[in-house]
């Protein structure tokens, strides 16, 4: 191991970087508050300023992936679309297999100029998540309860309400509805075979009613779907304590730019349209797990220098003063001064330590498995 990599995978490391983001987003939070008395006079402006501090939470956990892990984030997507990546509306269709793929998501959303405007079609339970759920409450994330019957009005009214965004954005939505394990798959296929659609290997079947709502509400205000195929390579299982031990990965995303035009208005020929996509999605990863690489030419997006700068700025301002509150606490130190601060970096520790189990696989939740017809029969 070289003396970077030990250096990376020191806890302390994690510490600081764990330190500087909680106090930054918690910081960043307050500001959103106090941008609350300006959305009812101008909310186009509000957007836009909610968009850059969110922009300087996510992309510290981008500027760790970029470079702090060093991890190579590839594109295989055909040069016209290229040169729209960024510059328009879309609505990103995305495989959910891996712990760092809304990591991922945010880095290429960074590479083309998109990521303070980022949004997802995401599970209620992440808006408890501190620092970024409250940040996600600014930026006009789309929540759900991934219960139709309770879903169908409140995201719907969501995506209206994102129509005249000021910025251009990018609507994640994993049809899938949840990470793919091995027992959801089993499930799943299940229920595809009831349905009488074709098995996937490499997919859980997907969810159509997100992604019909998703582009009957949005119609008009975005142009494409990209459909987009995440994979790593040499079978590498990323995860974001890896990321933070400074591992690298090599990310391979498959994008084919559809127009929207040609997505089905009617209910039922969107969702069987949808039914096709995940087929051919298949048929990529096969093709991946095949040859080591997805159809088409490949190109590397280059890293900006706006993620680590933001990092470096927030990394330089607070850690200062950290520094010399435990020397003065050091000094003074009574044995209560000493506990109370152990305590604080204890609860700190825990608390960043809970945010990114959230993101672990193997504590993925029970949705795809409780609630299948199949298993109330
Ligand atoms: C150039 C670069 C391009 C791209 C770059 C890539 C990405 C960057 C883009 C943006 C980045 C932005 C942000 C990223 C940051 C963070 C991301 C964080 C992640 C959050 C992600 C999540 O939280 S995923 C979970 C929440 N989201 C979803 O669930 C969306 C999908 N779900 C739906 O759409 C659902 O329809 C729903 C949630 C709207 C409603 O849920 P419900 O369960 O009620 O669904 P349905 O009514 O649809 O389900 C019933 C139907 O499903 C059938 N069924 C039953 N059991 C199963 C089963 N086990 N498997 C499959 N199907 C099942 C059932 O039979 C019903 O069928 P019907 O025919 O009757 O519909
Ligand atoms: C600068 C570095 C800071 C290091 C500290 C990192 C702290 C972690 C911070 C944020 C992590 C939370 C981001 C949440 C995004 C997780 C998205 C996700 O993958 O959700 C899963 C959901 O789709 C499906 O859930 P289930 O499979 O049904 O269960």
């Amino acid at each position: 191991m070289g003396l970077i990599s030990l250096v990376k995978s020191q806890f302390i490391c994690h510490l600081i970087i764990c330190y500087v983001f909680l106090v930054s987003g918690l910081i960043v939070n307050v500001v959103q508050l106090f941008t609350l008395p300006l959305w009812p006079f101008n909310k186009q402006l509000a957007r836009r300023i909610n968009c850059r501090l969110g922009y300087s939470i996510s992309s510290q956990l981008v500027a760790l992936l970029e470079w702090w892990s060093g991890t190579e984030c590839t594109l295989y997507t055909d040069q016209e679309s290229y040169a729209l990546y960024g510059k328009e509306n879309a609505i990103v269709v995305l495989n959910h297999n891996f712990e760092i793929d809304f990591l991922c998501g945010w880095t290429f959303c960074e590479r083309f100029g998109v990521l303070g405007s980022s949004k997802v079609l995401a599970k209620k339970e992440l808006a408890y998540v501190p620092v970024i759920g409250f940040m996600w409450y600014f930026l006009e994330i789309v929540f759900c309860k991934r219960k139709w019957e309770d879903d169908r009005r409140t995201v719907t009214q969501a995506l209206q309400n994102i129509r005249d965004y000021p910025e251009n954005f990018w609507f994640l939505l994993h049809c899938e509805g949840t990470r793919f394990t091995e027992k959801k798959h089993q499930i799943s296929m299940q229920v595809a075979e009831s349905k009488g659609l074709p098995k996937l290997k490499y997919h859980l079947l997907p969810r159509t009613k997100g992604f019909f709502v998703t582009v009957q509400n949005l119609r008009g205000a975005v142009t494409a779907v990209y459909d987009s195929t995440l994979n790593f390579r040499n079978n590498e299982t990323p995860t974001l304590l890896g990321v933070l031990n400074g591992r690298k990965y090599h990310a391979d995303l498959y994008v084919r730019r559809i127009p929207l035009e040609s997505v089905p208005v009617d209910e039922s020929e969107c969702s069987a349209w949808l039914h096709k996509l995940y087929q051919e999605k298949d048929r990529f990863q096969e093709h991946y797990y095949q040859t080591g690489r997805f159809p088409g030419p490949s190109v590397t997006p280059p890293r900006r220098p706006w993620s680590l700068i933001n990092w470096l700025f927030w990394i330089s301002l607070l850690t200062c003063p950290l520094v010399m509150l435990l020397f003065q606490l050091l000094q003074t130190g009574s044995t209560f001064t000493l506990l109370t601060t152990a305590a604080v970096c204890i609860a700190g520790s825990v608390s960043v330590r809970w945010m990114i189990a959230q993101t672990e696989i193997n504590r993925s939740s029970s949705y795809g498995i409780k609630e299948t017809p199949l298993n109330n029969n």
